[in-house]
């Protein structure tokens, strides 16, 4: 196969996808050549195309040209039912993108559950891809991910599972997500540190805490929560052979949900902080990057909201900020008394200043009031080769 090009590259792979008949199935596959420091395209050249040409696996390349496109051709492409799965070139941006085009499908429930996405690293943020590895004992450092993502991502005997899917209403749209929602600090870090994704990669972070320590903001907000109750609800990983079925062949055999189930808790006590704060942070997955976890008690397929916050209030001094920051990067900020942190099953902020940005996944949303509820539907995220 000739290198991928931006012009020519899916109408050749397209014919490729016909040829091959020996192969084990196909994948649809969205290079972002953009993302992170640009090397998404090179690493799909060099590392992906030889290794599932090698191993007999067939694909249909679309190189994004911009933002949307993926979620459009998820939206209306009629064949989606003949892949084993997805495989996304890019950061969390785009898998979020690709998570939100199929929900806009009138089949997106069953499609999200039985066509399972792939990841090989190339934007700043990867925190899915490093939730999922981690499982299984992946070493958090860029090199290792990278590596066993190539691996799992190109393996005829590439396994998937579930993970939880949360619905999220803003004033505008509605959402699936499956990673994070912040406001306040840490938002700012990772928004206000795009500028510098190219020079210093996912540094970028630890740069932008320096100088958002020194230049403190405060956040006013109202923040309205309920603690999460299993009732019954007993989350399950679901683990299947990516190659075994096409995708259509899953929805099939499957006793899928084919709409929005949402976890209802209403008998919770609702709980309600209006405030000044300095950071909300809410996770759905133990990692939301390639260093230590946020959260270490998510599980994948479980739908409980980690949600944590601090209010200025309880902040000492600048020094407490950077301190907490640095915590971050070396998992003690659990210990950190002004970190409040809560198991929810909902939530809803409302932004009550003209601060900061609302970050969904790593994405910016315009909105002042954001719902996140969880529910019990899933995506499928390849996670292993046994
Ligand atoms: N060709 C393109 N040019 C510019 N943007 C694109 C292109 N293709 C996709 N995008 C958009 O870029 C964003 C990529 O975000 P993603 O997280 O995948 O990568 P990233 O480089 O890590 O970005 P971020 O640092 O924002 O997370 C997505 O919102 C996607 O819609």
């Amino acid at each position: 196969m000739s290198k991928a090009s931006k012009k020519s590259a899916p109408q050749q792979n397209k014919q490729s996808l016909k040829k091959n008949e020996k192969s084990h199935g196909a994948l649809l596959i969205f290079v972002n050549p953009h993302s992170g420091q640009g090397k998404s395209l090179d690493t799909f050249n060099n590392k992906v195309a030889p290794k599932l040409d090698q191993n007999n696996i067939r694909y249909e390349l679309i190189i994004t040209d911009g933002p949307n496109h993926a979620r459009t051709v998820l939206m209306e492409k009629g064949d989606l039912g003949t892949f084993n799965g997805l495989l996304i070139l890019s950061g969390d941006g785009l898998v979020f993108e690709a998570v939100n085009g199929i929900l806009g499908r009138d089949d997106a429930m069953q499609i999200l559950k039985s066509l399972p996405i792939a990841i090989v690293p190339s934007g700043s943020g990867n925190g899915l891809l490093c939730s999922v590895l981690s499982k299984y004992g992946t070493e958090m450092n860029p090199k290792a991910v990278m590596e066993r993502a190539l691996e799992i991502a190109t393996s005829s005997s590439a396994k998937a599972e579930s993970v939880a899917l949360y619905s999220v209403k803003t004033e505008k749209e509605n959402y699936g997500s499956f990673l994070s929602i912040g406001w306040g600090l840490m938002a700012d870090i990772d928004i206000e540190s795009e500028k510098w994704r190219k020079s210093l990669g996912s540094f970028r972070f630890t740069a932008m805490g320096v100088v958002r320590s020194i230049v403190l903001r405060s956040y006013k907000g109202r923040l309205t929560y309920r603690l999460y109750e299993p009732n019954d609800y007993q989350p399950k990983s679901n683990k299947f052979d990516v190659y075994e079925n096409s995708t259509q062949e899953r929805i099939e055999k499957g006793n899928n949900l084919k709409t929005w189930e949402l976890h209802e808790n209403s008998a919770g006590e609702e709980i309600v902080v209006e405030d000044v704060f300095l950071n909300v942070y809410a996770v759905t997955l133990s990692h939301i990057a390639a260093d230590g976890p946020y959260a270490p008690s998510a599980q994948l397929e479980d739908n409980r909201i980690h949600l944590s916050y601090v209010l200025l209030k309880d902040i000492g001094t600048r020094i407490d900020v950077a301190r907490y920051l640095l915590a971050i990067e070396h998992q003690k900020h659990l210990n950190m008394a002004f970190l409040k942190t809560v198991e929810v099953s909902s939530f809803k902020l409302e932004v009550l200043d003209n601060s900061s940005y609302i970050v969904l996944d790593g994405e910016k949303v315009d909105t002042k009031t954001i719902e996140v509820q969880s529910t019990r539907n899933t995506i499928s995220v390849f996670s292993s080769t046994d």
